[in-house]
């Protein structure tokens, strides 16, 4: 039986980190555990990653887009926190996955979802390094893995 599966060691390849500035007391924090990761785990360079900021999450689609038509990229790591209010908004914004899931999938390239959709700022705390881990390492993790899973294949 063969298996295929990827380590987390990526040391010499570029990563993009797309980050969103809404909720940035939350996010900062996410992007904390994506870069923590990144150097940890996968003993990438500080000069092969490059952080993009946007406003919202609304936003992340769009930017990933671009960071992957470059082609100077082999992951791309999106954050951001999507935090429930009083109104539906919650549910379109939080919506931002389908077009990062669309840009992995046209492109070919690794997109992790590091996108926090909570009820309550309580929750999102939890989800950035308290109670409920990282979100944004386990991100980071994540495109780290498929870096390698997709040069196997
Ligand atoms: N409410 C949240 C937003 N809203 C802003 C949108 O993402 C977008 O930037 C704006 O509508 C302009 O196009 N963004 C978040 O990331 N998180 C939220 O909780
Ligand atoms: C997730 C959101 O868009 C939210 O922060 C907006 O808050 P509200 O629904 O109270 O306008």
């Amino acid at each position: 039986m063969n298996i295929i599966e990827g380590s987390f060691q990526a040391k010499g390849k570029k990563f993009a980190i797309v980050v969103s500035r809404f909720n940035h007391f939350i996010v900062d924090s996410l992007l904390e555990g994506a870069v923590d990761a990144l150097k940890r785990h996968g003993s990438v360079n500080d000069d092969d990653i490059t952080v993009v900021r946007v406003p919202g999450a609304y936003e992340l689609p769009l930017a990933a887009k671009k960071l992957a038509k470059k082609g100077d990229f082999d992951a791309i790591i999106a954050i951001g926190a999507v935090i429930r209010g009083g109104t539906p908004h919650f549910d379109f914004v939080g919506e931002c996955n389908k077009g990062l899931a669309q840009v992995c999938l046209e492109s070919e390239i690794p997109v992790s979802f590091g996108v926090i959709t909570t009820d309550s700022i309580e929750q999102a705390i939890e989800r950035v390094g308290t109670k409920a881990g990282n979100k944004g390492a386990e991100a980071a993790l994540g495109a780290l893995e498929m870096v390698n899973v997709l040069s196997q294949i």
